[in-house]
């Protein structure tokens, strides 16, 4: 018997769908106590903020979890789904994670992976038709988002006082991927919600990605039909004040759909190989089954179907982001041993942990 409690309508709100609930059901340890479904919603140094549909609340998560997590190179992030306990003393602990169906991530300089949202299943990477117009950045958020199995819709703001709109439209459809949607909108204004219903559907989750001024809050104020970012998030009073240090991180929309903020992008770096780069230049990656040599690099090889074919811009911008990937991968292997050792710290934790329940 499930013991975990959830209360669907309540959740979906939040962004909980069939997808998530069927891991429910088909974990492979169910807790043996009492438990609820919420999600994280923020993250901070020592503590994580839930939401169980209804309200936010103050918990903390479990050493042995933050541990395991830690032995698989990962850790808890804004949009997972956890299961949750609750003490004799009113506290609550995280002590399960549900497996995320989506994970971005990003690697900081270090070469160490650090979570930015789970669970998410669109991104709006949006980007200015003003001068923060940029088809190479797109290219890259496009292809760390496809990488991360997160559909990509591109939304290009300041559609309204770009007097060159129209050449630089036509130039990311002749550019992109035919299957990335390519939106044109004024953030400011409400018809813009029409534009992006169709990803906005109830329990669908949404993550906005661009570069510092695009319009990302614009955007995310004018979806969540506020003015003010602080009254379109979920906190609800739970006694705790507010923060003020700290981002709120996931804000609900009127219909039913939630979206996620992710601060500090500009140093993004790609959590990914080269077969998540190849999967955002799906057209390259097609072209390249009809070049002369089976290990084409498209570069100076004779009878290269993808130089003849690719805009030598969009080449170069791909031809980067594998180097960049392979780079990264090097440090993953460093990353490989660090790994191995907290797997054998985990293992001895939870031998410990196993003992002192049967005893
Ligand atoms: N005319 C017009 N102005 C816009 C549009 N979108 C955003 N702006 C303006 O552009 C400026 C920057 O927008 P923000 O929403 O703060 O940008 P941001 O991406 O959140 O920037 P950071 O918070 O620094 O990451 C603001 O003055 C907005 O009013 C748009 O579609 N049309
Ligand atoms: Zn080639």
């Amino acid at each position: 018997m499930l013991e975990v409690a959830f209360d669907y309508p309540q959740l979906q709100l939040i962004g909980l769908n069939q997808t998530v609930v069927n891991l429910l059901y088909t974990l492979d340890e169910q807790p043996t106590q009492p438990a609820a479904l919420m999600r994280v919603v923020e993250i901070q140094r020592d503590c994580v903020t839930l939401h169980d549909g209804n309200m936010e609340h103050a918990a903390r998560v479990l050493p042995w979890l933050i541990e395991s997590l830690h032995a698989h190179a990962s850790a808890l992030a804004v949009g997972d789904w956890v299961i949750t306990q609750t003490n004799d003393l009113g506290e609550h602990w995280v002590g399960q994670q549900l497996p995320p169906i989506s994970h971005l991530a990003r690697r900081a300089n270090d070469g160490r992976r650090q979570p930015l949202a789970s669970n998410v299943d669109t991104a709006l990477l949006v980007m200015g038709l003003d001068l923060d117009f940029n088809p190479r950045r797109l290219e890259r958020y496009i292809a760390f988002t496809r990488a991360a199995g997160i559909n990509a819709v591109a939304v290009l703001t300041k559609a309204d006082i770009s007097p060159d709109a129209g050449e630089k439209l036509a130039e990311l459809q002749a550019r992109l991927p035919a299957d990335i949607p390519i939106l044109a909108i004024n953030g400011l204004e409400e018809a813009t919600c029409l534009t992006l219903m169709p990803w906005l559907a109830a329990g669908q989750t949404l993550v906005v990605l661009g570069s510092s001024g695009a319009g990302k809050s614009t955007l995310t104020n004018t979806l969540s039909q506020s003015d003010d970012q602080a009254t379109g998030g979920v906190r609800k009073g739970d006694g705790r004040g507010r923060h003020t240090t700290t981002a709120r991180s996931l804000h609900r929309l009127p219909g039913g759909a939630c979206i996620i903020d992710t601060p500090g992008l500009r140093t993004w770096r790609p959590d990914t190989d080269e077969a998540g780069i190849n999967a955002g230049f799906e057209d390259i990656d097609q072209l390249a089954a009809h070049c002369h040599f089976r290990d084409c690099q498209h570069r100076d090889e004779p009878g290269c179907a993808v130089r003849e074919a690719i805009a030598p811009d969009r080449l170069r911008n791909y031809h980067k982001l594998i180097r960049e990937a392979r780079r990264g991968q090097q440090t993953a292997l460093e990353r490989k041993a660090e790994t191995a050792r907290w797997k054998a710290i985990g293992k001895a934790g939870t031998a410990r942990h196993r003992e002192k329940r049967g005893g």
